[in-house]
């Protein structure tokens, strides 16, 4: 079997695995038939070749990883790709009728018959076609349409529609509409969010869903029985990433390693467990991760998508010999490694973690291992090539910040806070350093009286503690009972971004890696905040914050909607963000995500200049003047011509020509990995 160019230019494998493809039947004379595929997921295409050999399944665990032209040696026949750039739906689907043949080895199979989902996709003329995929476990089928949609993620959410079963020939079986281009009748999953993972292909008439109760490690009490009439589909158990200490009643401690069985996960941020002594409260749910998919992060040196600059920043501050981090590469699906030594001088090595023909992990090729948890004990006993051995990584990381304080918590009891030292001050009112029941740090911001319209604001404020992203300061909740107002919010360590960067000018400013990695890390919170049509309307370096670990988070979004003063509000008021506004809200004050996208401009402008002033001395009236003429600001001096060139897209005069933030995150990924090999 020869490679074509196509696969060689597409050697990373996310996943893989053997599924029951059911034929697309684009000539409609063919009868329907069903074929098991071994498919095979990469950072571009989603290829299926026929399946006759089992020896590759053995070698597909988690999070193990192949190399195609392993897969291509193995006579493996092509029958199929699609590039994944075309994929525009990835849904369960509905099959009912269907004799359908899957692997001999039914030992898993639950007694089920598969479970079906669809991913439609549209060729070069725009016609759209659908495959319809079969796994044979319920959590084979959500872990592939997780995966898929993460790598789709930039083409999802073009079809708002979808048709939740099959075309019969004469009508949609789901909605029975008799043409096939009908549109859909069901409204497409946000695609962030996890599939719905009931069991879908019924035998006969059993509609009643087949547990797999025999998963679960903890089961205390409960007949299978009981669990049918509580209509729990499967149970899923996750395990705590980090630790969590039960403040309110109602909420239940963490332990980090312990497990836990999910009750009820219909909300997005607080999950319903229980744990091993049948104890139940709600936790936070980006604590947890369902032990299926646990992968690496139940180790303490793995840091995931920490990048290249960040590990090394956190690496020196440890300071030790030996200190390491495993961390994803920024190419998709592969792993680094970045060692701490001091021999000669104290610098970061950074070692791509490879693996050979066999699949098996090496740092040097002497030394290989089948997974990467052995590859990295064994260099903790023999440097094997290494600067130096693995000796420990960092402990003491920080916690992420939940959304809100507690399930279902918004309104805050101001005795809860105990106000620590001023943490500087704003047009709004004094920020104070707070411990919200002398355990969680936070940031209190004491709303000066008349400055906001605060019903509406508090109104707003149940909404915000929604918004959860790595990359944004956690809105914890108000204090809106007694005036002035407070609120709460997660506590950054180093300020505001601005004084950062004025403050380390010396450090940072040789540092081109440094500032482009705070761009992409606003970048993110910002293109998190697009997703969910959130408008910032005031971003800027002094809106943003930094945290430990080099973490820089978006603050204060939306809030400009609150403000009262209309020096701050009116484009022509002394205290409005002139510096940071484009054309379109200058003269209509018209804020969209690409307003915010022209600030995002400026931000990169500031970060590059470490905390300059744009326009320098300039009035906000000669600002206005040369933004309507198209003058821009000019390149800063140590700034990469490539990331110059994004600011000036960025600064585009017609909001659509400027990019969105999700295209924005992709380019800036894209010059950071080309400027600094990883
Ligand atoms: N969550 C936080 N953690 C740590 N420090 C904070 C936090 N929020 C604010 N601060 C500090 O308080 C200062 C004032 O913040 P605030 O948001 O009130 O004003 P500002 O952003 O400087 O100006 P503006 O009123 O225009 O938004 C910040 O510059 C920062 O140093
Ligand atoms: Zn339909």
């Amino acid at each position: 079997m020869m490679a074509n160019k196509d696969d060689l230019d597409d050697c990373d494998i996310i996943k893989q695995g053997l599924m029951v493809k059911r034929s697309q039947n684009k000539k409609r004379f063919m009868p329907i038939n069903y074929k098991q595929r071994w498919f095979v997921l990469t950072t571009k295409n989603f290829i299926y070749y026929e399946s006759e050999s089992e020896e590759i399944i053995e070698r597909s665990s988690l999070p193990c990883l192949h190399n195609i032209h392993q897969l291509l040696n193995r006579r493996k026949k092509e029958r199929g790709r699609i590039k994944l750039s075309s994929i525009t739906v990835i849904e369960t689907a509905t099959i009912t009728s269907s004799p359908i043949i899957l692997s001999q080895d039914t030992t898993n199979n639950d007694g089920e018959n598969g479970y079906a989902f669809q991913i439609s996709y549209s060729d070069g003329n725009e016609q759209q076609y659908t495959l319809y995929l079969i796994t044979q476990k319920v959590q084979e089928r959500s872990d592939w349409i997780r995966t898929l949609r993460a790598v789709c993620t930039d083409n999802l959410g073009k079809n708002e529609k979808y048709h939740a079963s099959i075309w019969g020939g004469k009508k949609w079986q789901c909605c029975r509409a008799p043409t096939r281009i009908a549109e859909g009748c069901e409204p497409c999953s946000e695609w962030n969010k996890s599939p719905p993972d009931s069991p879908i292909i019924k035998n006969g008439d059993n509609n009643s869903p087949i547990l797999a109760l025999t998963a679960s490690p903890i089961m205390p009490g409960g007949t299978p029985t009981a669990k049918l009439k509580d209509q729990v589909p499967r149970i899923k158990v996750v395990t705590a990433l980090y630790p969590f200490k039960a403040i309110e009643p109602g909420d239940l401690t963490l332990v980090k390693g312990g497990e836990y069985e999910v009750i009820d996960d219909s909300q997005d941020h607080w999950w319903k467990v229980r744990d091993e002594h049948g104890a139940i409260g709600y936790i936070p749910s980006n604590y947890v991760k369902e032990k299926e998919f646990l992968g690496l992060q139940k180790y303490e040196w793995y840091v995931g998508d920490m990048s290249r600059q960040r590990a090394e920043s956190l690496l020196k501050q440890e300071d030790k010999e030996g200190c390491f981090v495993v961390r994803n590469s920024s190419t998709k699906g592969l792993y680094t490694l970045s060692l701490f030594t001091k021999v000669p001088h104290s610098h970061v090595k950074h070692y791509h973690i490879k693996q050979n023909s066999r699949g098996d992990f090496f740092l040097s090729e002497k030394h290989c291992c089948s997974t990467i948890p052995e590859l990295i004990n064994y260099h903790r006993h023999n440097s094997g090539g290494l600067a130096s051995r693995l000796k420990a990584s960092p402990c003491d990381r920080p916690v992420p910040a939940t959304a809100g304080l507690s399930h279902d918590k918004w309104e805050i009891d101001p005795a809860e806070l105990m106000l620590l030292e001023e943490l500087g001050s704003g047009q709004f009112g004094v920020v104070r350093h707070g411990k919200w029941k002398g355990s969680i740090d936070t940031a209190v911001k004491m709303m000066k009286e008349g400055t906001m319209s605060e019903d509406d604001f508090i109104e707003e404020a149940k909404v915000m503690t929604k918004l959860q992203h790595q990359n944004l300061v956690q809105l914890y909740g108000v204090c809106s009972k007694h005036r002035p107002i407070y609120i709460v919010t997660e506590y950054m360590r180093h300020g505001s971004l601005l004084n950062y960067l004025r403050r380390h000018e010396n450090s940072l400013g040789g540092n081109n890696g440094l500032l482009l990695d705070m761009c992409i890390q606003v970048c993110k919170g910002m293109a998190y905040l697009e997703r969910h049509n959130y408008i910032h309307r005031d971003l800027a370096a002094r809106n943003c914050l930094v945290g430990s670990e080099n973490v820089v988070k978006v603050a204060d979004f939306g809030l400009a909607r609150y403000v009262l003063d209309d020096q701050y509000t009116s484009s022509g008021g002394t205290k409005f963000p002139i510096k940071w506004a484009p054309p379109e809200v200058l003269n209509y004050t018209r804020f969209s995500s690409k307003s915010d996208v022209w600030a995002y401009g400026v931000l990169m402008w500031e970060i590059f200049t470490c905390g300059k002033m744009p326009y320098g001395r300039l009035k906000n009236t000669e600002v206005v003047d040369r933004v309507q003429r198209g003058i821009i600001l000019e390149k800063p001096k140590m700034c990469f011509k490539e990331v110059y060139e994004v600011m000036r897209k960025c600064w585009s005069h017609c909001p659509e020509d400027r990019p969105s933030f999700r295209l924005l995150k992709d380019q800036l990924a894209v010059i950071s990995q080309g400027l600094l090999a990883d």
